[in-house]
């Protein structure tokens, strides 16, 4: 059967969403096989976050992450959708310096791991480097509220906007769209805050526990297929449990090849 050609996300469909009051769904991917399952299950954008760094890579945190670590993972997924949009993170230490050091770290995504957009935290700090990237043709999704490369800065995993907090979380928003954002991430931000942020904006807000007012929304895969091992955070709704799937299957496994069960004549080879 010949492959039906799949229209591809593009950015209009995030502003076209919005202004038609459908949701918008994301999940994070770090390769192939889980990106063309998510691309066939419909899911809007995939974002290679750099959150690899506590999924993939083994870190406590996403600041030791680097470009050259995410680029073949971004060249994993990209490879392997229809449909989604690709947004690539730019990992801590990529695009701080200035618009020069963003657009050349953006030029990388987009040439060497064929993303179709890029990811920045921060919102009035990095409003300079997400003009210069928008000008130069590349998508860029902003990301505000709790921004996890300066948990250091803000002293923990600390929910952002609370109170008068609310009113620097607006400033933030404004300026990455006034900068040319074409969505952005409201991370670890309460219900009303994101609620605000949403109706004021034109751009699409994406939540990741920011509350149900979000134009849409985004998890860490690991977090949302219960792979990920010890504590998660409270936004994250478990669709799965691959964790205790994937324990059965080792220990049945292991079993079945200390009792001589595996391999069976099935699984061999004859004369
Ligand atoms: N696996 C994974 N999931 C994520 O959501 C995620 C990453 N990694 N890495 C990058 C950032 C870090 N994020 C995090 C990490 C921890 C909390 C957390 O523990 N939150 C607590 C409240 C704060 C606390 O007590 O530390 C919670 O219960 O929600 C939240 C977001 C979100 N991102
Ligand atoms: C949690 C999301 C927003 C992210 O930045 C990541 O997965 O790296
Ligand atoms: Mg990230």
């Amino acid at each position: 059967m010949a492959d039906a050609v799949v229209k591809r996300v593009r950015t209009r469909h995030f502003q076209n969403a919005k202004a038609q009051g459908i949701k918008i769904t994301g999940l994070t991917s770090y390769d192939a096989l889980t990106a063309s399952i998510f691309d066939s299950a419909g899911i809007d954008f995939l974002l290679v976050g750099d959150s690899a760094g506590n999924t993939m890579l083994g870190y406590d945190t996403t600041l030791p992450v680097t470009i050259d670590e995410l680029i073949p993972l971004t060249r994993a997924v990209s490879n392997a959708v229809r449909r989604a949009l690709v947004v690539a993170d730019m990992p801590f230490g990529s695009y701080e310096t200035g618009p020069d050091e963003a657009l050349h770290t953006a030029f990388r995504f987009m040439k060497e791991a064929g993303a179709h957009a890029v990811k920045l935290e921060g919102g009035e700090r990095s409003a300079e480097q997400i003009r210069r990237i928008v000008s130069a043709g590349i998508p860029v999704m902003a990301h505000i509220g709790f921004t996890p490369q300066s948990e250091h800065g803000l002293g923990g995993h600390v929910i952002q906007g609370r109170g008068a907090q609310a009113e620097r979380l607006l400033a933030d928003a404004r300026a990455v769209q006034q900068a040319g954002a074409f969505a952005v991430v409201l991370e670890m931000v309460p219900v009303d805050a994101a609620r605000r942020v949403t109706e004021e904006l034109h751009i699409p807000t994406i939540s990741v526990g920011a509350g149900p007012h979000a134009d849409g929304q985004l998890l860490v895969w690991t977090d949302w297929a219960g792979l990920t091992g010890g504590r998660i955070p409270k936004f994250v709704k478990q669709y799965a449990d691959l964790r205790s799937v994937l324990t059965d299957a080792a220990q049945a496994y292991r079993a079945d090849v200390e009792s001589g069960v595996y391999p069976g004549p099935e699984h061999s080879y004859d004369d």
